[in-house]
């Protein structure tokens, strides 16, 4: 029987209405043939054609509903099988209506269904077929109750109100009783619960715990005939209904009792997930805090360590400054003293200048006259010197007129000599130049062929090794397309002629089957009909036999009284015998006629079988043919590909013939073509050499000559100017005598001068003379350390006007050192 697990007991009609309808074909039967023609006497044809069947159970609605008024959501149409759902689109009413296998409205009772849709699939179960009865539906659709309802009564009957559970139990036990048949009985009872099987026969201290539960695992597996078993479940012996529904009592109360167990559980997780997620996100907060602090701490270390190096710079610059302020007095003290030095200086310089200024004047006449007595002798040596330096310069002038016209002499013979040198240069560098181009030409035109050697053979064996590539290539694909060619065509082949051979064997096996079945057939109809024919004229026969013994003997009785009454009926009977007779033999005829009609149909059937056998025979005998004609053309595919392939490697050899030929060819042709340019090119050469050199020592000549002429010219010249150079000498020294005069008389006055100077200066005029008096010291406000130390003060602080002051000093100071004595005076001087 199928196994009666706790999901069966949720597992049998649909509570709730599906919105597709559920009128699903029978694909195919699984026992057709073994189970007798009442197999499923219950059962309309049609139902028998369903293996899966959908019901649908709309319950009533229950006390607290009608209390509350609530409208119905569906409307059951039992015998259409129809249920329609009312619904309320937006304004629109809309009805939506669904067709089941079966429809139980509100007002079908428990033993109906049952009826109905159950007990046939309980009696296919106990006839040996895998059945499953399941209910689906939304919860407190009433799938408990339809499966479970009450289990039985006190009494220990079934109550009305009984579901599918206990009813099926109770048909089992009745059938098996009724049959007097020997059995066995295992249940297993097992929950599908929130995606877990549970066994709900093992101990009860297996289902406490999930831990507990997972200790016998329990997995659900297909035992290879397309069935789904659970394995791991505890199996209990039963021998009648009672045990099952003491079974299902006690099973029921483990229920409640995991079912508590399990909310218990699964609160207590969901507790523990909650608190987790709590502590998580406490975590969360403490490290982000943590985090927060750290970074805190990080910004106060780091202004901390700020304002530590400001507070260290602050007192480094603080001390710098008090450093520089203490300086400064120094300096200051310094500079007071120096102010009051210079002060006593500049006052003793005011009183030398208004003495100097009397003497200066004296010097000032004096050096006015000395100057003019200068001038005057300096004027009469210009003079003097004038003259002289017209006559040199007349002289120079006739000697620069001789001197142009032997320069322009010398000019036109330089020019010529230039020309002509110009000239055999300009013919040198175009010979030069045309044996240049010509070697370069010749060089490149060497090159370009050398190239063209190389590039022509650099191509042929690359056009070679490309062809060699190709042919190989070619050679290997045609190879591997013959193998290919060759595996694919001997697995069909022999593919083909296996299922040629084997449909052959089936066609002709069928075909003998059925002309032995035939001829056995018409064999036993022949029989049948001779026997049938032999045993009616026998018949017919006896009873002529018989008839014409009871008339004569009737006859033979009833002659005297009535002769002529019994003549007429002997001859009615006589007739109607005949008739008789006449009609049996007639539809004797009419059977055998048949009979033969049949025989001959029979005949025909067979010779259309054994033409049908011929005409496959010939199709196998034509496939054959052509399986045969296209593996030899396969062969001679497979011929002309090894033939092409053996010409392949004929081409490739040839080519690597001619490569070997044009290679050697071609170095010949190279060698020999560059041998010939690089003769004709050094004949070439020799020649432009020979030109060249004879160019050349004409030139030579040419260039010789001229300049012996430009020596002789430049000879010439340079006596010229000998004898322009004595002249020149003797009126260089009288001019040189008359300067030295000159020199002297004006020495005498810069002498005289000097000595005039000196004395104004160094007698008369006193400068910078030390007059060994103490300057006067000046009350300078200078600040004590102790000030400057207690105030702090930076540098920009101090008086700013005693800065300034120092500052100007100072570069008083700077300027006066530097300053030489009378220095805008001697200046003018
Ligand atoms: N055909 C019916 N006639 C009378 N009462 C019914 C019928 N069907 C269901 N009920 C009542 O409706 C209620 C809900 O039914 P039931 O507990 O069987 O629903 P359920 O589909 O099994 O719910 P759940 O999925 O939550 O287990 C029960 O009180 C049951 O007695």
């Amino acid at each position: 029987m199928g196994s009666l697990t706790p999901d069966f007991r949720k597992s049998v009609s649909t509570m709730a209405p599906s919105p597709a309808p559920f009128l699903t074909p029978r694909p195919e039967r699984r026992r057709p043939d073994s189970r007798g023609s009442d197999w499923n006497y219950n059962r309309s044809d049609k139902d028998k054609e369903m293996n899966v069947q959908v019901l649908l159970r709309c319950r009533p609605l229950t006390d607290d509903e009608q209390r509350l008024n609530m409208p119905s959501a569906i409307t059951c149409n039992d015998s259409k099988r129809e249920v329609t759902v009312s619904q309320t689109v937006g304004s629109k009413h809309v009805d939506r209506v669904f067709t089941f296998d079966k429809v139980f409205g509100p007002k079908s009772q428990q033993r109906s269904i049952y009826d109905q849709a159950i007990s046939p699939i309980v009696a296919e179960v106990l006839e040996g077929f895998n059945c499953t009865v399941f209910a689906y539906g939304q919860t407190g659709t009433g799938k408990t109750y339809t499966m479970e309802g009450g289990m039985r009564n006190k009494s220990g009957d079934l109550p009305i109100e009984a579901g599918i559970i206990p009813r099926a139990v109770r048909q089992i036990f009745d059938t098996l009783e009724a049959q007097n048949a020997d059995y066995s009985m295992k249940v297993t009872f097992s929950e599908l619960y929130n995606e877990e099987i549970t066994d709900l026969l093992a101990p009860e201290d297996q289902l406490k715990s999930t831990e507990d539960r997972s200790k016998k695992p329990i997995s659900l597996m297909e035992d290879g005939k397309g069935l789904v078993v659970v394995r791991g479940l505890e199996e209990e012996m039963v021998y009648s209904a009672d045990e099952i529904y003491s079974l299902l009592e006690r099973v029921m109360q483990k229920v409640d009792k995991f079912r508590e167990l399990y909310l218990t559980e699964q609160d207590e997780k969901l507790n523990i997930k909650s608190e987790l997620k709590d502590c998580k996100r406490n975590l969360e907060t403490t490290h982000k805090l943590l985090e927060d602090l750290k970074d805190k701490y990080k910004m106060a270390l780091s202004t901390l360590k700020e304002k530590e190096a400001l507070i260290s710079k602050l007192q480094n610059s603080e001390n710098s400054l008090i450093n520089c302020a203490k300086q400064l007095q120094v300096n200051l003290q310094d500079a007071s003293q120096d102010i009051s030095t210079l002060f006593g200086k500049i006052d003793r310089k005011d009183k030398l200048e208004k003495e100097n200024q009397s003497i200066l004047l004296a010097f000032e006449v004096q050096l006015g006259k000395s100057l003019k007595d200068l001038h005057e002798i300096i004027k009469s040596s210009v003079s003097q010197q004038e003259r002289q330096l017209r006559c040199v310069e007349e002289y120079i002038t006739t000697f620069l007129a001789n001197k142009y016209k032997s320069n322009e002499a010398m000019e036109a013979k330089v020019k010529k000599l230039l020309e002509i040198y110009t000239t055999e240069s300009l013919d040198m560098k175009k010979v030069t130049y045309a044996l240049k181009t010509k070697a370069s030409s010749d060089l490149d035109e060497i090159t370009s062929v050398m190239s063209a050697q190389t590039i022509a053979v650099e191509n042929f064996f690359q056009n070679a090794a490309l062809e060699s590539k190709e042919v190989l290539s070619d050679i290997q694909n045609s190879l591997n397309e013959q193998k290919r060619m060759l595996a694919f065509s001997a697995q069909q082949h022999t593919e083909g002629l296996n299922k040629s051979l084997v449909s052959a064997q089936v066609i002709s096996s069928a075909a003998i089957n059925i002309s032995n079945d035939l001829h056995r057939r018409a064999s036993e109809l022949m029989t049948l009909l001779e026997q049938s024919h032999a045993e009616k004229s026998l018949r017919l026969q006896n009873f002529e036999q018989m008839f014409k013994e009871e008339a004569s003997r009737e006859e033979k009785l009833a002659m005297d009284q009535i002769a002529a009454i019994l003549s007429t009926l002997t001859s009615k009977r006589t007739d109607m015998v005949y008739k008789a007779s006449r009609c049996f033999e007639e539809s004797n005829t009419e059977e055998s006629k048949k009979l033969l009609q049949e025989l001959s149909n029979m005949q025909n059937l067979l010779s259309s079988e054994v033409r049908d056998l011929s005409e496959y025979a010939e199709k196998v005998k034509d496939h054959y043919m052509e399986e045969t004609f296209s593996s030899a053309e396969r062969v001679v595919a497979m011929e002309n590909s090894l033939v092409e392939c053996a010409e392949n490697v004929e081409r490739s050899g040839r080519q690597w013939q001619n490569a070997q030929l044009g290679t050697t060819h071609l170095a010949k042709n190279n060698l020999h073509d560059i041998t010939s340019v690089m003769q004709t090119k050094i004949i070439e050469t020799h020649g432009m050499h020979d030109y060249l050199a004879s160019v050349s020592s004409c030139m030579d000549a040419e260039v010789d000559s001229h300049v012996n002429d430009l020596m002789m010219a430049t000879n010439e010249s340079l006596a010229l100017d000998k004898g322009h150079s004595k002249e020149i000498n003797t009126i260089t020294l009288a001019s040189l005598d008359q300067l030295n005069s000159m020199r002297v008389n004006h020495g005498e006055c810069i002498s005289h001068i000097s000595n005039r100077s000196e004395q104004c200066i160094h007698k008369e005029y006193l400068v910078e003379q030390k007059t060994n008096v103490t300057p006067k010291k000046r009350a300078t406000a200078v600040p004590s350390l102790e000030s400057i130390e207690a105030m702090r003060t930076p540098v920009h602080d101090l008086n700013s006007k005693t800065k300034l002051k120092l500052d100007s000093a100072d570069n008083k100071i700077m300027q006066d050192q530097h300053r030489n004595p009378f220095q805008d005076v001697n200046g003018v001087i």
